[in-house]
């Protein structure tokens, strides 16, 4: 395989997507994939996930103005045949009437390839997917993970400059899809190859890309590695949508986010650039926060309940000044019961601070 030397860095310029009916689907985006890069786009329903896809593999044209490059070439215009796109789809759309290395092979028959090419090719690509045992089966007697790798075989044998993935281990079972997003992810390295990959699997985005890009009605929310969206979200939007966030809502009050009797002690290097008495919104995660002795302690609440989840507890705290429970993960073997009165501790580099935009009231 020679995929590392076809592929090529993917930029948007600019492009934006208004469909017929006049739904805009994509407002003017700007983004750089660089070759050899996986690139998630990760967002709710409806946020233009699958438009953005479809107009890398030029399977919709982006309006006046926009412009797509595959490295230096400029495919804006260019139709789908002549872009060297690799597709894999949620739905396999494998041929029923060809067995596994006639699927494999179909990208190579249509472009006229020698009987030698193609069968040195198919073999290679058997080998790279485990397929060997199977290349004379037909497509109806293999389970979900095989038929996904035979559609991921058939899109790079015809070694394409970028491969384009939508939701394509979404029909397939918990288990499956966290062996087989490894190996795709190992095996995309190895190949070298540029991918896009479409999911709404936050967990499955994180596994498998270098930088993901967090699409909210049209636009990237936020564009980063998983370690840069998850632990420095820039809005309530990423924050919420990729892991759990706890809220707390409060006044800057000294050195503190302070409401009713709690208040939480906060770093000078994220309360400097806000103003005493102002109303802001600091977050945290479920994982970040301790549990501790009541009485030492400068946040407390009363445990609501608890569930067991294997590798940690996860304790749910009432605590006065809080509208919602707050989730704490707890990873030692202890019990808690309804009731139990606990402190919170929150490490300072573990809050996330944002104005408070919401228009209710703080309880102070
Ligand atoms: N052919 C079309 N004509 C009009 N509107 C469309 C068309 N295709 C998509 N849209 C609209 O464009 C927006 C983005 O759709 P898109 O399919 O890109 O979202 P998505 O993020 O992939 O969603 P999902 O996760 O549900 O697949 C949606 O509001 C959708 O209704």
């Amino acid at each position: 395989m020679k995929n590392a030397s076809t592929s090529v860095a993917i930029t948007l310029k600019q492009v934006q997507k208004t469909f017929s009916d006049g739904t805009l689907a994509l407002k003017p985006l700007d983004l750089h994939i660089e070759k050899g890069e996986i690139l998630v786009l990760l967002g709710p329903s409806g946020c233009g996930k699958t438009t953005t896809l479809r107009l890398i593999a030029g399977l919709e044209f982006c309006d006046q103005g926009g412009q797509i490059l595959f490295g230096e070439r400029d495919v804006t215009n260019v139709a789908i045949e002549q872009r060297r796109v690799g597709m894999v789809f949620q739905s396999y759309a494998l041929f029923p009437n060809m067995n596994v290395s006639e699927n494999i092979a179909y990208g190579l028959r249509v472009r006229g390839e020698s009987k030698e090419l193609k069968e040195k090719k198919v073999q290679e690509m058997l080998e790279l997917f485990d397929l060997e045992p199977y290349a004379h089966r037909g497509i109806d007697q293999l389970s979900g993970g095989q038929r996904q790798r035979v559609a991921l075989a058939r899109a790079i044998i015809t070694e394409p400059e970028v491969l384009l993935l939508d939701e394509p281990l979404s029909a397939l079972d918990a288990l499956l899809k966290k062996r087989l997003r490894t190996d795709i992810n190992a095996l995309l390295k190895r190949l070298g190859i540029t991918a896009v990959y479409v999911t709404h699997d936050q967990e499955e985005a994180m596994a498998m890309g270098d930088r993901i890009a967090i699409l909210d009605r049209g636009e990237i929310a936020q564009i980063g590695t998983a370690e840069e969206v998850y632990l420095s979200p820039k809005s309530e939007f990423v924050a919420n949508f990729i892991g759990q966030m706890n809220h707390f809502d409060g006044l800057l009050n000294g050195q503190a986010l302070s409401f009713r009797s709690n208040f939480i002690p906060l770093p000078e290097t994220l309360y400097s650039t806000y103003k005493e008495g102002e109303r802001i919104r600091c977050m945290t995660r479920p994982e970040d926060v301790r549990l501790t002795s009541f009485e030492d302690a400068t946040l407390k609440g009363a445990v609501s309940h608890s569930v067991f989840l294997g590798d940690r507890t996860r304790v749910l705290v009432s605590v006065e000044g809080v509208k919602e429970l707050v989730h704490v993960d707890c990873f030692e073997r202890k019990r808690y019961s309804k009731g139990d009165r606990v402190g919170l501790v929150i490490p300072p580099l573990c809050l996330v601070l944002l104005p408070n935009l919401g228009s209710e009231e703080v309880v102070c």
